[in-house]
């Protein structure tokens, strides 16, 4: 029986795995059985009966795992309500427009199945786990550093997601 909720996900430097660890507790804390795993692990959507995949932002988009893996679920997808979330750096500064472009990395996966809910997080970025070529990245744009995860936000949505998919 579909009764458990997936919480999928891709991650570079695992600050993203980290926020679909925080979800899952707290969607378990609500009494729900749930599998946190990365995206690019999961075969069968027969367990679930919902799904909330995330990814973090690089260069504006999602990483290519969890748009192959919702291209490739999307028909069982669109049976069982789905929620999105992103991670970026830029959504630290708090400002509309850039809300806006962190959400626009969800634009093509939204097109393959339509989600109840979307969310948008702060991440993390730390320059000694970076790679050459990231950091080189950061460098030139000038990134700022730190770890900005709001967890209360996070668990907030978490929780709003639970009413969506299954309302009082
Ligand atoms: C090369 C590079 C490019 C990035 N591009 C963006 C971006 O376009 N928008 C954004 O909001 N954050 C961007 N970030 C920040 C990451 O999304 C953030 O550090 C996130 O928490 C990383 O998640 P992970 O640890 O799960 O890989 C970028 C980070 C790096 C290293």
């Amino acid at each position: 029986m579909a009764d458990r909720i997936l919480v999928a996900y891709a991650s570079r430097y695992g600050s993203t795995a980290e926020v679909a660890e925080a979800i899952g507790d707290e969607l378990q804390k609500a009494g729900v059985a749930v599998d946190v795993r990365p995206a690019s692990e999961v075969r069968d959507l027969s367990p679930y009966r919902a799904a909330i995949i995330g990814s973090p932002i690089y260069m504006g988009k999602w990483l290519p795992e969890p748009q192959i893996f919702i291209e490739q679920h999307q028909r069982d997808l669109r049976n069982i309500p789905v929620a999105y979330f992103a991670v970026g750096l830029t959504v630290n500064e708090g400002n509309p427009d850039i809300i806006k472009k962190a959400e626009a990395s969800m634009d093509q996966v939204r097109m393959l199945v339509e989600p109840v809910e979307v969310g948008v997080f702060a991440g993390r970025l730390e320059n000694s786990r970076l790679s050459l070529a990231d950091r080189t990245i950061t460098k030139l744009v000038r990134a700022k550093t730190g770890d900005f995860r709001n967890w209360e936000a996070i668990r907030a949505w978490a929780r709003a997601v639970l009413q969506k998919i299954e309302p009082a």
